[in-house]
């Protein structure tokens, strides 16, 4: 990569998961008389007095205005060593060849026969350290590939986009293409844990759902959930994993994303139905307008997200209404108050963004005392049992039932984003022992309808008096009509059109993410929650 290097390096992205020590500069070594390192706070910068660059770099000049300093984010770095001879330091990162794509490049300096080896080492050493922060380097990744995921490129882009990335960063990498819905799933039951520390699905949702369910399938299942990552690597549709924990869903992005990734403990769902089982769900439910949005456009996948604007516009005018019942086991039941919530996890917390240190609410927790067993779960190493039972044993006490005559989207999600820029669970959190309920009922006009997505995009939708928005743990839908064509979604993915029972499980997954939790603003005016408001959650 010496040849072809960029003129500038920008940051790709702030790096919050990153601390570098003190602020200015905080180690240096000198290669020569012309050239130095110097590691500031949030950057590697390289000062070259020379009057002939080109003998000494690979890199034309770039970041500040003086023309032979340049500056490489922390974040963007991806290795640093010297050659086996000691003669040459190189330094590889993330370029920003746009502020969509990065592109591995790489730094290569000639040492001088007086320098200091191990002085140089040390300084890779502690840049290394300073680039990477919390996340582990070198991560052993175990990559699975949907080749029919999104507009069905998946495999050209991991190896165009993320694969140097990946590589740069010295990952081992194991890769395995999919040939069968299902596959996933097969791959993640039988993973040799010990081999690696990341599994990485190149797709959109559906497989992280199945890979999650192939972990969930094991008789070792609460370990191989709790120990092992899962992340994607954003190639199909809709992205949602990706957007919430990278903030990104461009591949190259997410590649860096992954390298960087910091360790982040996350919820899961079981879901049951008749005839069915038990599933795990990372993402969503729905039933409804988003079901019917989800599954009825997936021929049109090959549209990339557009299809679902597409399929938004035909759904608002056909005014569909899908009656049903409601068993919920609510934790939090107004807007203040779950604003209250995702302040209070916030600040309190002792994550990035706060949530990873505090406990679920208390009625959420796992008890031994509330558990019942799950037939055909080991209750030592598998799935943990469930506190509810199933959709069909006898609804629990102290559930709230509501009638939904009119009911017009039903939605549950574990995340926050749903595509990009869809920020329809503005307070999801990754480890708060919760899932965001939306419930709309109608009919609902065009106009509200149209009124309601713009409100996904700017922030309003949270406050939509249309939207009622809660926090939940456990709930169960029953459909009013049995209809052979209704649709249900669970990650995406459809389900059979009959009841359905949820609840979730607090930090059962893991995951990895940019700063220990989700990339979302929040709902609106979080921090501003008046202090009669928090009396009153
Ligand atoms: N080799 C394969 N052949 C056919 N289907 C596959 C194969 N591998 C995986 N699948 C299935 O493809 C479905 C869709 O996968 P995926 O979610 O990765 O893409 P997508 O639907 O385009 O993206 P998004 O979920 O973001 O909309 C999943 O249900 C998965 O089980």
């Amino acid at each position: 990569m010496a040849e072809g290097t960029p003129d500038n390096v920008a940051a790709a992205s702030v790096p919050a998961a990153n601390p570098a020590g003190k602020a200015g500069i905080v180690e240096s070594v000198e290669l020569g008389p012309k050239v130095t390192l110097l590691l500031e706070h949030d950057a590697l910068v390289v000062h070259d007095r020379s009057s002939n660059k080109s003998r000494r770099t690979s890199c034309p000049p770039m970041g500040h205005s003086h023309t032979n300093t340049r500056s490489i984010p922390l974040y963007n770095i991806l290795w640093a060593e010297l050659t086996p001879d000691s003669q040459t330091l190189t330094v590889d990162y993330a370029h920003e060849a746009k502020s969509t794509k990065l592109r591995a490049a790489q730094l290569s300096l000639p040492v001088p026969a007086t320098a200091s080896v191990p002085q140089m080492t040390t300084f890779l050493a502690t840049l290394l350290s300073r680039s990477y922060g919390r996340a582990r380097q070198r991560k052993r990744a175990y990559v699975i590939i949907n080749p029919n995921a999104g507009p069905g490129e998946a495999d050209k882009l991991f190896e165009r986009e993320a694969r140097p990335i990946l590589e740069a960063a010295r990952m081992p990498l194991t890769v395995v293409t999919t040939t069968h819905r299902g596959h996933a799933a097969e791959l993640a039951r039988d993973l040799d844990l010990g081999a690696y520390d990341v599994v990485v699905a190149c797709s959109g949702d559906g497989l992280p759902h199945e890979v999650f369910n192939g972990l969930g399938s094991r008789p070792d299942a609460r370990a191989a959930l709790g120990g092992m990552p899962v992340v994607m690597l954003p190639c199909g549709s809709g992205n949602a994993m990706a957007c919430n924990l990278f903030g990104t869903h461009r591949p190259s992005l997410a590649a860096l994303a992954i390298v960087k990734g910091v360790d982040t403990p996350f919820d899961l769902v079981s879901v049951t139905q008749e005839g069915s089982g038990r599933k795990l769900s990372f993402l969503s439910q729905s039933l409804g307008l988003i079901a019917d949005l989800d599954i009825t456009t997936e021929h049109m996948r090959f549209m990339g997200s557009t299809r679902f604007t597409v399929g938004f516009a035909w759904l608002v005018w056909k005014k569909n209404l899908y009656p049903c019942d409601l068993a919920v086991k609510v934790e939090i039941d107004h807007k203040d108050a779950v604003r209250e919530h995702y302040r209070s996890r916030v600040e309190g917390g002792d994550g990035e963004n706060g949530e990873s240190g505090e406990a679920a609410p208390k009625s959420d927790r796992e008890s031994d005392a509330t558990r019942t067993a799950t037939p055909g779960h080991d209750e030592d190493g598998g799935l943990p049992p469930l506190r509810y039972g199933t959709v069909q044993d006898k609804i629990p006490e102290g559930w709230e039932i509501i009638k939904h005559e009119k009911l017009w989207s039903f939605y549950c999600g574990n995340m926050a984003y749903m595509s990009p820029g869809l920020d329809f669970f503005p307070a999801a959190m990754a480890n708060d022992g919760l899932m965001d309920m939306v419930i709309v009922d109608g009919p609902v006009s065009a106009m509200k309808a149209i009124e309601i997505q713009l409100g996904v995009e700017s922030g309003q939708y949270f406050d939509h008096p249309l939207v009622k928005y809660r926090k939940v743990s456990a709930y169960r839908l029953i459909p009013r009509v049995e209809d052979p064509n209704g649709i249900i979604s669970i990650d995406g993915e459809k389900a059979d059109f009959k009841a359905f029972q949820a609840e979730i499980h607090p930090a059962l997954g893991r995951t990895l993410s940019k700063v220990g939790g989700y990339e979302n603003p929040g709902p609106k005016h979080w921090d501003k929650v008046a202090n009669y408001e928090r009396l009153l959650a």
